[in-house]
């Protein structure tokens, strides 16, 4: 069975001091794994488990408040995303064959209304988390400039203006999400936890929890399990990024299925997802960068063609938004 490929960031630490060597070797190397897979799992990533693990507690929590409270922090516009914060319930996103076995809540840095009220410490935890995973997307934005060949390592980088200035409004968010354990009776055939779909920015971070089920789809239409790893951070790669790069980097198909075990499907699954993006008014104009031919091989396999013209960043994301929340 095909693995999804562990990238070990131990020697990754600060561009300016570490070997040029092992950072573009490694740009090369997520390269070449986002093509052909979309997906990797980074381990030695530094983020501090008691960081990680703050955040499924709030997780839990929060999905255990009353419906009555946690709807007063129902999202205020899923259509905007300035107001891409709060709580989403079942069955209001929706991709494919999904039987509303999720809930969601979002949170932006800088936007929204937040449970700090019944959960102390709700925010503090949250922006610290936030730190941490841009640090580590920073880190993946360089990797991506140097596996490119592109002049800038922070090409990328410095689309995230919002990082840096608080004028500046950005796609990125943090998203708690919450499955139920399954009640066999409710299920329908082929039903799925999270139906398929690809992301819809530049680079997503995943964090699970042990209960399994996510899988992404490779190049032969294979769907392969993302098993958990303890501590690792699953990170795949969105369609403006594929837009963005012609198709080097792919966004891969995911989806979330009910485990087989009883014991598993008895647990509930948690995941907290931070999706990255430029600031929403960028212009994301296709980089002019040379195929391998391997990609070149594997992109015309895949049938896919790529235009040429710029794109405003919020409205290629927001075709996708409209089209999870239309149903
Ligand atoms: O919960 C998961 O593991 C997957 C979530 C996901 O793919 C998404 O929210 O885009
Ligand atoms: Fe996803």
């Amino acid at each position: 069975m095909e693995q999804i490929p562990i990238i070990d960031l131990n020697f990754i630490k600060d561009y300016s001091k570490d070997s040029e060597e092992q950072w573009v070797s490694l740009g090369y190397e997520i390269r070449n794994v986002m093509g052909r897979i979309g997906f990797i799992q980074l381990i030695n990533h530094g983020i501090p488990e008691d960081v990680v693990n703050s955040v499924f507690e709030l997780n839990q929590k929060f999905f255990e408040l009353p419906n009555a409270t946690k709807i007063k922090f129902t999202k205020p516009n899923s259509m905007e995303m300035t107001s891409y914060y709060g709580y989403t319930k079942f069955g209001e996103e929706t991709f494919g064959k999904e039987f509303g076995n999720r809930e969601s809540f979002d949170w932006i840095e800088g936007h929204g209304v937040y449970p700090d009220e019944e959960l102390p410490n709700f925010s503090v935890a949250i922006k610290l988390f936030h730190e941490h995973c841009k640090s580590v997307t920073k880190k993946l934005l360089r990797l991506f400039a140097l596996g490119l060949g592109l002049e800038d390592v922070d090409f990328f980088v410095k689309r995230n203006k919002h990082w840096d200035d608080p004028d500046f409004t950005g796609m990125s968010n943090i998203r708690l999400a919450y499955y139920p354990k399954i009640q066999e009776a409710n299920i329908p055939a082929g039903a799925v936890r999270i139906g398929e779909h690809t992301d819809f920015i530049t680079v997503t971070l995943l964090f699970q929890d042990e209960a399994g089920g996510l899988e992404a789809r490779n190049l032969n239409g294979d769907w392969i399990p993302v098993t958990p790893i303890k501590g690792g951070i699953v990170v795949n790669t969105g369609d403006l990024l594929e837009y963005w790069t012609s198709g080097i980097f792919q966004a891969t198909p995911h989806r979330v299925v009910i485990p087989e075990s009883e014991l598993l499907k008895a647990m509930p699954r948690y995941s907290v997802v931070f999706f990255d993006g430029p600031e929403i008014n960028a212009t994301v104009t296709p980089l002019k960068i040379s195929k391998t031919e391997e990609e070149e091989e594997r992109i015309a396999k895949l049938g896919k063609t790529y235009p040429s013209d710029p794109v405003n960043a919020r409205e290629h994301v927001f075709r996708k938004v409209k089209a999870a929340y239309a149903k």
